[in-house]
């Protein structure tokens, strides 16, 4: 049986896919191409799409066998969302809606999906357990959590089985530097950091210095793509043996604030980090760590990757490697 991954071209869809690949499952790929890069795809079958298009879904369908899907493709920016709201509900949840009928017409009855640590909110605990209120402040957040809560219904109504994988901020890349983060424009703040120590920018703003934080900058939990891969393969796994819904938070329990962020690079790649003060980004909590013992018990999941300078250390990599990300100089060097 193969697995279908929407998304799959995007960043953590392609390390998913080169995971899944490792482990001898057979993936295919729909992506519209809006964000991801077709070269980040390997040893998969791809088809160029929109997730509303339903004469690809069903060609998809029905030339594949296709038991599960995983459920990348989405926009997942915090601040673009408060200022295009209206699309992020329309390619969120109308593109994921669309799927979602496909998906019971074809009777494909389990789905891991793609769902956010911004799905709380300004956190009423620290770290955060799943069972925590879910309030988000931004539009991202909400389309998310309408999602969650689609297939929630979607279960009960068609018996289609999904897991929703809460994470908290990817980062890092493949460790023998195959593929990594490249996003245009970037908004990413270990990847613009990172394009400073290139000399491709000139320096970083820090979005808020007076949050309640120790140093006033907000704090994110940083998670390696690779441990998030691994996450996808385990929840897959759980649905193929018990069929059932549930929720997990998948994130290193360690908070970073921006300015550690950018002291860990500064000491990874050695070069020094331009960074001016400016105004909060509009939607962004002021901390989100998360609590993963749920997924550690349940999934069986030990990330393996904890610290942020190892984490960043990868994505270095990848950067030093593919100064201009996948463009055709540096598909060249890759192959
Ligand atoms: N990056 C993070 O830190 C993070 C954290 C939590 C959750 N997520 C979620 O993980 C998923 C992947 O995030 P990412 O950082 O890899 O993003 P990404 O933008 O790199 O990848 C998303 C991919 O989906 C594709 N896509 C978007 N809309 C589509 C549509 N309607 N039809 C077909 N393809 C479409 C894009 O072309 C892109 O390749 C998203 O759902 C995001 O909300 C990301
Ligand atoms: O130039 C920048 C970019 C970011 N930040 C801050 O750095 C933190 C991390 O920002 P960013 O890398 O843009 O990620 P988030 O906005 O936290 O969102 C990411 O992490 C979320 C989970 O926490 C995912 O749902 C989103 O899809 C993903 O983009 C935030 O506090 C930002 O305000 C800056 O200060 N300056």
């Amino acid at each position: 049986m193969a697995i279908l991954v929407t998304g799959g071209a995007g960043y953590i869809g392609s390390h998913t896919v080169l995971y899944l690949n490792g482990l001898g499952e057979e993936v295919i790929v729909l992506d519209s191409l809006k964000k991801g890069h077709r070269e980040a795809v390997r040893n998969a079958a791809f088809y160029q799409g929109e997730l509303k298009d339903g004469d690809l879904l069903n060609e998809i369908f029905t030339t594949h066998q296709i038991d599960a899907v995983i459920h990348f493709a989405a926009d997942s920016l915090v601040g673009e969302s408060v200022e295009q709201p209206l699309q992020y509900y329309e390619n969120n949840v109308i593109g994921t809606y669309h799927l979602v009928k496909k998906m019971v017409e074809h009777q494909v009855k389990k789905i891991v999906f793609s769902s956010t640590a911004a799905v709380y909110g300004n956190p009423v605990n620290v770290p955060i357990k799943e069972e925590d209120p879910t309030v988000p402040t931004n539009p991202y957040g909400e389309t998310k959590l309408a999602i969650e809560k689609m297939l929630k219904w979607a279960d009960d109504a068609y018996g289609l089985k999904s897991v929703c994988l809460r994470y908290f901020n990817a980062a890092g890349a493949d460790l023998e530097g195959r593929i990594g983060e490249d996003h245009t424009p970037e908004s990413h703040l270990i990847p613009i950091i990172l394009q400073i120590a290139l000399g491709q920018r000139e320096q970083v703003s820090i979005f808020g210095n007076d949050y309640p934080t120790p140093d006033g900058s907000c704090v994110r939990d940083y998670i390696h793509v690779m441990d998030l891969a691994d996450a996808h393969y385990l929840a897959l796994k759980r649905l193929r043996a018990k069929e059932e819904s549930s929720t997990y938070n998948l994130g290193n329990g360690t908070g970073y604030s921006v300015k550690e962020v950018i002291k860990a690079c500064l000491k990874v790649t050695g070069e020094n980090i331009k960074a001016v003060s400016a105004p909060r980004r509009a939607g962004d909590p002021a901390i989100l760590v998360a609590s993963s013992e749920k997924a550690k018990k349940e999934l069986g999941w030990i990330p393996q990757y904890h610290e942020l300078e190892q984490i960043v250390a990868h994505a270095w990599k990848w950067h030093q490697n593919n100064p201009s990300g996948y463009n055709a100089e540096t598909i060249i060097k890759n192959i």
